[in-house]
């Protein structure tokens, strides 16, 4: 049975278009506030909305944005610590947001792979916390808002901010893209397939139908939990579901031979080295890495003429530590970029280890998950992008735009 994730975002979106300027008038401006509590950092977006007149929807004026780390799992064992870092970054609303718009502006946090990892009863501990916080603090607060999201709708509204932002969900045209998401514990994958194939041959639950302007969208939506780039470092140390056993050295041929250091992930902390007797290496590193992506990550049926992909979070990252891209204005790359790259960083392991004793292991990782993950071609093109007109591309842009209309996520 394929899954039917409805969002339903009839008509609302249609004026919701990102806007540079302000207002020369005395237009209506609202704001929202959205929490993205990621397993490596929590972050804070305040969006600044005009709407012109009452009959007409809203534009995106401006965000403002601010990101902490570690993430909320890091407290798992001292959630009012955790709640205390929302807070901080609840002052960043109440410098935005006009004091007389407290009470009507939506305060919403969503947390994704940190807390989907941990044992429920610590997920549920930390979102308490926060719950009060957000209860005490002077905000309008819905119903629901802190929670822990699907991965799917995860996907689904990065893929809608990215098209939003883009310009791709106004056009007639149907033309979209494509977007990659590689955070610390999941990583997401959805595009708008063009053959019925696709849509076929896909496992239950990849399939994402969604309503727009009245059409209806079938995207292939994956988030895969354990994918993203740390738990891929603690699979491929074969670290993960070993936590606590801090007598145990980790060891990969993707690390430097002579490097040995602690490393933390998610309130854990695993002593990790190089194979100081063995080898180390791309290709060693590679074989070390189908471990960690065959047989897990589903290779959709077309991935060949699918378009442009939208790259970010530690896609970008990397590309920047690299040298691939620029840090402020990113670029398009190919999916053979990384893999040069990669083998250039796990070469030469001592000319990089300045950047990031990590940094052969990420690169690897990125490029097995591109290749032999999802099974692009080397030559697919990827937009490595963080921002769009001063927006940055993730979900939670996507996910705001729910507390405003009757966007419904069944
Ligand atoms: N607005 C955002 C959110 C995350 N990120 C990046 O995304 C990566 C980690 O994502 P995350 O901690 O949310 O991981 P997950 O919990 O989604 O797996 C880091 O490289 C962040 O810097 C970003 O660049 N901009």
């Amino acid at each position: 049975q394929r899954s039917a994730t409805l969002v339903d975002f009839s008509a609302s979106l249609g004026q919701l278009r990102p806007c540079l300027t302000r207002p020369a008038n005395s237009s209506h401006i609202f704001y929202g506030v959205m929490f993205d509590a990621g397993s490596t950092g929590t972050r804070i977006h305040v969006y600044t909305f005009i709407r012109k007149n009452p009959e007409e929807l809203p534009v995106l004026d401006n965000e403002v944005f601010h990101s902490i780390k570690p993430g909320l799992s890091a407290y798992a064992d001292m959630p009012e610590m955790g709640a205390y870092t929302v807070s901080e970054l609840l002052k960043v609303a109440k410098n935005t947001v006009p004091r007389l718009e407290w009470k009507r502006t939506p305060l919403v946090l969503k947390a994704t792979a940190g807390l989907r990892l941990l044992p429920l009863e610590k997920a549920k501990a930390l979102l308490e916390q926060v719950q009060d916080v957000f209860d005490e603090s002077p905000f309008y607060i819905p119903d629901d808002s802190v929670s822990i999201m699907n991965g799917t709708n995860e996907g689904i509204l990065a893929w809608v901010t990215v098209n939003f932002l883009t310009g791709h969900l106004h056009s007639k045209t149907r033309k979209t893209v494509g977007i990659l998401d590689l955070g610390g514990g999941s990583t997401q994958i959805t595009f708008l397939p063009k053959s019925k194939k696709t849509i076929q041959n896909s496992p239950a639950g990849y399939v994402a139908r969604f309503h727009l302007f009245n059409l209806t969208y079938e995207l292939y939506s994956h988030s895969y939990l354990g994918n993203g780039l740390m738990t891929a470092r603690l699979a491929v140390l074969g670290a993960l579901g070993n936590e606590g056993l801090e007598w145990k050295v980790f060891r990969s041929s993707c690390l430097p031979k002579k490097f040995s250091d602690d490393w933390s992930f998610g309130g854990h902390t695993y002593k990790v080295s190089g194979m100081v007797d063995g080898y180390a290496g791309y290709k060693l590193c590679y074989q070390e890495m189908l471990k960690v992506v065959k047989g897990v990550v589903n290779q959709p049926h077309e991935l060949k003429d699918t378009g442009i992909f939208y790259a970010f979070s530690y896609y970008y990252d990397r590309a920047v530590d690299t040298g691939l891209i620029d840090g402020t204005r990113g670029g398009t790359l190919e999916v053979r970029d990384f893999k040069k790259s990669a083998k250039e960083v796990c070469n030469k392991m001592s000319k990089y280890r300045s950047v990031s004793p990590f940094l052969c292991m990420d690169m690897t990782y990125i490029t097995c998950l591109l290749k032999d993950g999802f099974g692009f071609k080397e030559n697919t093109l990827l937009q490595l992008t963080k921002k769009v007109n001063n927006v940055e591309t993730s979900w939670a842009l996507g996910a705001t735009f729910n507390h405003f209309r009757n966007l419904n996520i069944h």
